[in-house]
């Protein structure tokens, strides 16, 4: 994968090719990357706040005795010019932290997936590919990998769908999720999200919560119905490139976010917008 990561705009490359790497490994991992960053000594260390990130990140971070910032929303070199201020909600997501790590190094965050969008790759980039090795044995492993069991039984993830289909408290039951929301979402070729008061509920499972403590999205088109627009629910889709909010409150908070409002009721206007774009694609 180097020269995929270098075309994206890596100008380094430190490889740790072994077979062992084949199935993540919390321990063995963490002692390559220790290993690395001693060698190395790089001042910043970002990593995908991701499942495995949000498992490695913490490991490596008590490992070198330095700070990590979990779960940023945006982060920026301060004036001194290599200090990093991290940005993320806290205190329930009603105010921005911004957090720095003076002291220690390197200094660590975890940000999530689709906060900053991935640049375009460009065939021609050149970078630098250094081997490295570190000895492995079979003390480094504290875990045996034995399985491979995926969860969420196919269809788009959210992640990385370019048109999501929301659904609130606002969808009263299950049955909106997997009828009219879906409906509209395949015709798109998109997915279906859910607030988590709808997953709450237990109308649809937490793999498609958006939002703060769920995933953070960045589609070309979210469609929001019946979800009122809290700020932990636009935590995770204000990235989103154009927002279309269905509600039959004019004064939710989900249409200060909109680039389109459509103040109504869901249950009349989803199948509408189904029909009407699958009769403009002649289906
Ligand atoms: C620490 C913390 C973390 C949280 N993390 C998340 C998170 O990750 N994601 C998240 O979503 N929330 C999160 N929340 C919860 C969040 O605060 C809100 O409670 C939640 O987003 C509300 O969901 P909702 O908009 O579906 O429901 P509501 O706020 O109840 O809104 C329902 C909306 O549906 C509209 N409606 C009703 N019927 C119809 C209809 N027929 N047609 C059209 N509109 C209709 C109503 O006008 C209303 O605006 C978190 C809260 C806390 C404290």
């Amino acid at each position: 994968m180097a020269q995929e990561l270098i075309a994206h705009g890596a100008r380094k490359v430190y490889v740790y090719d072994d077979p062992k790497f084949e199935h993540y490994n919390t321990t063995a991992f963490t002692k390559a990357l220790v290993h690395f960053f001693n060698e190395v000594k790089p001042n910043v260390y970002l990593v995908g706040a991701t499942n495995i990130g949000r498992d490695l990140g913490p490991r490596v971070a008590n490992s070198l005795q330095t700070g990590l910032t979990a779960d940023c929303t945006n982060l920026f070199v301060d004036d001194d010019g290599k200090t990093i201020v991290w940005t993320r909600p806290a205190l329930g997501g009603n105010i921005m932290a911004e957090i720095v790590c003076r002291n220690n190094r390197p200094q660590m965050g975890t940000v999530r997936p689709n906060v900053f969008k991935k640049p375009e790759a460009d065939a021609n980039a050149k970078g630098e590919v250094i081997d490295m090795h570190v000895d492995l044995t079979e003390a480094d492993f504290l875990t045996k990998f034995v399985e491979l069991i995926k969860l969420g039984g196919g269809g788009v993830k959210i992640e990385e769908a370019d048109v999501i289909v929301s659904g609130g408290r606002g969808m009263n039951s299950a049955d909106p999720f997997n009828g009219m929301l879906k409906e509209l979402a395949d015709v798109l070729g998109g997915a279906v999200g859910a607030s988590r008061a709808a997953v709450d509920a237990g109308w649809i499972d937490a793999l498609h919560q958006v939002g703060q403590t769920g995933k953070t999205v960045g589609p070309k088109i979210y469609i929001a119905c019946g979800i009122s627009g809290a700020i932990q629910h636009l935590a995770g889709m204000s990235g989103s490139d154009c927002v279309i909010a269905i509600n039959k409150d004019e004064d939710a908070p989900i249409f200060q976010v909109a680039d389109f409002g459509i103040v109504g009721d869901a249950f009349e206007i989803v199948p509408k917008l189904t029909a009407a774009i699958k009769a403009a694609k002649g289906m």
